[in-house]
């Protein structure tokens, strides 16, 4: 009803305010497109399901989230891939698994901090209704 469109329009709000401070932060270029394919031809054998940041923006706004939960899941998505994909000792694949272990724990701190938890029960209680 109305009470919880208003809910989910909230959880949008603050979703959409995480993603693009995520995005404004020059470590996390790498992740704010999809990986071009064209430059990492094999990239999508290696990784079944690519995410990124401007991919979780449109879902953003395609309503797909109804939980923080499913925001995390797909945000973890980035930084695992990341990590699954440059496992290497090379300089550049270093580089990438620094810059995934510090979105990961960036997500998980402003979450820890921001989102309020008698708010995400409301969103868990709409999703479990649905
Ligand atoms: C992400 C990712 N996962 O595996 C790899 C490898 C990367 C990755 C991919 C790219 N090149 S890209 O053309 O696909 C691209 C450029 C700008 C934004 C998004 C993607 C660059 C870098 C980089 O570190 O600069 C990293």
């Amino acid at each position: 009803e109305e009470q919880e469109e208003d809910t989910l329009r909230e959880l949008r709000l603050f979703l959409r305010s995480v993603t693009e401070r995520l995005s404004r932060d020059r470590r996390f270029k790498a992740f704010t497109k999809p990986v071009d394919l064209e430059e990492v031809p094999d990239y999508i054998t290696v990784i079944q399901h690519p995410m990124d940041l401007s991919t979780i923006l449109s879902k953003i706004d395609l309503h797909k989230y109804v939980t923080a939960r499913e925001f995390v899941y797909d945000m973890d998505l980035i930084w695992k891939n990341a990590l699954e994909y440059n496992p290497d000792s090379d300089p550049a694949d270093r580089q990438i698994r620094h810059r995934a272990c510090a979105l990961k724990d960036t997500v998980h701190a402003i979450i820890r901090d921001e989102l309020d938890e008698d708010f995400n029960r409301i969103c868990e209680r709409i999703r479990d209704s649905r």
